[in-house]
């Protein structure tokens, strides 16, 4: 069996491209996989470490207004094509799977266009104009969230799998990481954290929060700032008359290298809302406030985060009304009541699809040519 993975750009159609990747070789042994991306995203860096063979074609992104940018885009693109074009006819792959971004479009379009058997997965709730297009040329389409169904009309190819998660996510034990992280198990804890690079607004409102429940009895918290704002975040604490080595229930890291047991250790999280830490959330079944990063494309975190509020699983705070005394108030309504922390629980239990790789992987399969 030979597999053409696409996509790229940010770390969030990587990953789950690796994911699908690895479940391939493990569902059908011998299989040959070959990671198409660009040069300037980071699939670039990511693949190679994953020991996947690379091979990069010329393409960028449209700006969303017309200009003389996306001419020379077009022409990108059309180059780009013909360079995919060449791949696909040298691999001979039986499938082409891609997971968004711009280089999956030149890439899946000229597997279709030759008949071979494509796929493409859609991380967020609201699908990227990628995938939306790409829709209508393959064969399979697998989704994250209930929501994104109603932007790919035909049915019959549309698939709600979920995205997967890390495998240690779902192994790791409370007890252990209680321990691990130094953590009580007598207390609730709270881990924050904004995404894989941090979010200095959420930072900002967490200097009231650890106000509030430092030397708390009942509380603790577990907080990555983000590397780049990590110093900052300390400076803000000491303007602020907070020492944090009086605080025995309070731990602020840069990053959270094992989030598996951060997650394992959480009773509540406090975050933004791509698509793979909504995943971790509710295959673990934790509850959480989600404040959505309002920069990302086309908002999507935001319908990401409602896909799981208007579910009872997740607060959601805009990032513009999130202060310091919103957050405390926000976590003190959740807290404070048991039944509510327990019924947010089970609402993001529901939602959770830790099948979601065997799921992907069983749609390969229907459109794979009988062996
Ligand atoms: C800013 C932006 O546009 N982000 C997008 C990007 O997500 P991006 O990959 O940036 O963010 P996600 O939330 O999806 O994933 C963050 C990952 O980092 C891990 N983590 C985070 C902090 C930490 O200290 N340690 C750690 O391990 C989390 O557990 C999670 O696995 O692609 C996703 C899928 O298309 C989108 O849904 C996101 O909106």
């Amino acid at each position: 069996m030979r597999a053409i993975l696409t996509g790229g750009g940010t770390g969030g159609h990587i990953y789950p491209a690796l994911a699908i990747a690895r479940g391939l070789q493990n569902r059908f042994p011998n299989t040959e996989i070959l990671y198409v991306g660009t040069n300037r995203g980071l699939e670039a860096d990511i693949v190679p470490k994953a020991h996947f063979p690379f091979r990069a074609i010329t393409v960028s992104g449209m700006e969303r207004k017309i200009s003389f940018t996306n001419f020379k885009v077009l022409w990108q693109a059309w180059q780009g094509y013909r360079e995919a074009a060449r791949i696909v006819k040298t691999f001979k792959p039986d499938v082409v799977i891609g997971t968004g971004g711009y280089v999956c479009g030149p890439v899946v379009m000229a597997a279709a266009r030759r008949g071979i058997p494509t796929l493409i997965h859609e991380q967020n709730a609201l699908p990227g104009i990628t995938n939306r297009i790409l829709s209508k040329f393959v064969d399979q389409v697998a989704v994250t969230f209930e929501d994104s169904l109603k932007y790919f009309p035909g049915k019959a190819k549309v698939t709600l799998t979920g995205l997967p998660v890390r495998p240690e996510i779902m192994q790791a034990k409370r007890t252990d990481a209680l321990t691990s992280l130094n953590l009580s198990g007598e207390k609730l804890t709270l881990l924050v954290f904004g995404g894989s690079r941090g979010a200095r607004k959420i930072n900002q409102a967490m200097a009231e929060v650890i106000k509030k429940y430092g030397n708390h009895p009942k509380i603790q918290v577990l907080h990555a700032t983000g590397q780049a704002g990590y110093q900052e975040f300390l400076h803000e604490l000491t303007n602020n008359g907070i020492d944090l080595d009086k605080y025995v229930n309070i731990i602020i890291k840069p990053y959270l290298y094992n989030m598996h047991e951060a997650l394992a250790a959480a009773d509540l999280v406090i975050s933004r809302a791509g698509a793979a830490t909504l995943a971790e959330l509710t295959v673990l079944g934790l509850p959480s406030v989600l404040i959505p990063y309002p920069y990302a494309s086309e908002n999507h975190q935001e319908y990401n985060a409602r896909a799981l509020a208007d579910r009872g699983a997740a607060v959601l705070i805009k990032d513009a009304e999130l202060t310091g005394s919103k957050l405390v108030g926000t976590i003190e309504g959740i807290i404070n009541q048991p039944d509510r922390l327990q019924s947010m629980s089970r609402a993001s239990q529901k939602l959770g699809r830790p099948e979601a790789l065997n799921d992907i992987i069983r749609c390969v399969e229907k459109i794979l040519p009988r062996q």
